[in-house]
C-alpha cells in the first residue's frame, strides 16, 4: 500500500515554478530521500506532504485521503495525527524544559502524560536531561529532544527537513540510529538533505532540479 502518492503537483509563485509537475510514489515502511541543490524545491515539497502548504496544482494522498482536498483545520489535524515533524532548527520552546517540551507535543494531541513523555526521552537517551532548559542542551541533545517530541503519536510518517544539518559526526549518528529504530518499527521517513551519506540511509532517492524530479536513485 502507499504511505504517499504525490500527483502532478506544482507550486506557482507569480512566475515561478517552485515545484513543476511532481509526480512522487512512497510505499508505507519505506524510506525516502530527497536531495537536490538549494532552491530545487525541497523544503517546499515537504511543504506540501506535511500539510503545512498547499500545492496550487495536482494532488497529494496521504494514508488513502486526498490532502489537497482538506481545510487548513482538517490539515492540521492529519499533521497532528499521521505525522511527526524533524526540523534543522530545532523549533523548541525556550523557556520550557525538554520533559516540558515534549509535553506540549502531547498536549496539541490532548494526551498529557509525564510518565509516557519521559519514557520517549529515555528512548533518545536524555531522560538525565529531562529538566534542562534547551539552551542548557547541545545541539544535538536539542534534536534528540525534537525527535522525543516528533514520536509522541506514534506517527505513521516521519518528515525530516536536515535533520543532522547542525550536528557533529556522533550526533549525526544517534540521530541517524534513532530514524532506523523507528524505520523498523513501520514508520515511513522522508528525509530532506544534503548529505550524500544521510541520503544513503534511504531505500530511493529522489533529486530534484529546478522544482522537478531529475532522478530517482535505489540506493
Ligand atoms: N513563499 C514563497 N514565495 C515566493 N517564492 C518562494 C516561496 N517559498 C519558496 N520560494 C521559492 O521557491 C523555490 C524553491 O524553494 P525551496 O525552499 O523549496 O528550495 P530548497 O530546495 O528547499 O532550498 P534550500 O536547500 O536552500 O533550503 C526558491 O526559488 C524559493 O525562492
Amino acid at each position: 500500500m502507499n504511505m504517499l502518492e504525490v500527483k502532478n503537483v506544482s507550486k506557482i509563485y507569480g512566475s515561478l515554478h517552485a515545484l513543476s509537475e511532481v509526480n512522487l510514489t512512497v510505499e508505507e515502511g519505506k524510506w525516502l530521500s530527497i536531495m537536490g541543490p538549494s532552491g530545487s524545491g525541497k523544503t517546499t515539497l515537504m511543504n506540501i506532504i506535511g500539510c503545512m502548504d498547499k500545492p496550487s496544482l495536482g494532488s497529494v494522498i496521504l494514508d488513502r485521503q486526498d490532502i489537497t482536498q482538506l481545510s487548513l483545520s482538517e490539515l492540521t489535524e492529519i499533521r497532528r495525527d499521521k505525522i511527526g515533524l524533524i526540523f534543522q532548527q530545532f523549533h523548541l520552546v525556550s523557556y520550557l524544559t525538554a520533559l516540558e517540551n515534549v509535553m506540549l507535543a502531547q498536549y496539541y494531541h490532548s494526551m498529557v502524560d509525564e510518565k509516557e513523555a519521559m519514557q520517549a526521552l529515555e528512548r533518545v537517551g536524555l531522560a538525565a536531561r529531562a529538566k534542562h532548559l534547551p539552551r542548557q542542551l547541545s545541539g544535538g541533545e536539542q534534536q534528540r529532544v525534537c525527535i522525543a517530541r516528533a514520536l509522541i503519536n506514534y506517527p505513521k510518517l516521519i518528515l525530516a527537513d536536515e535533520p543532522t544539518g547542525n550536528l557533529d559526526e556522533s550526533n549525526e549518528a544517534m540521530v541517524m540510529n534513532l530514524l532506523h529504530e523507528l524505520h523498523k518499527e513501520g514508520s515511513t521517513i522522508i528525509v530532506v538533505t544534503h548529505s550524500l551519506e544521510v541520503s544513503k540511509h534511504a531505500q530511493t532517492t529522489v533529486v530534484l532540479e529546478h522544482g522537478k524530479v531529475a532522478r530517482v536513485i535505489d540506493n
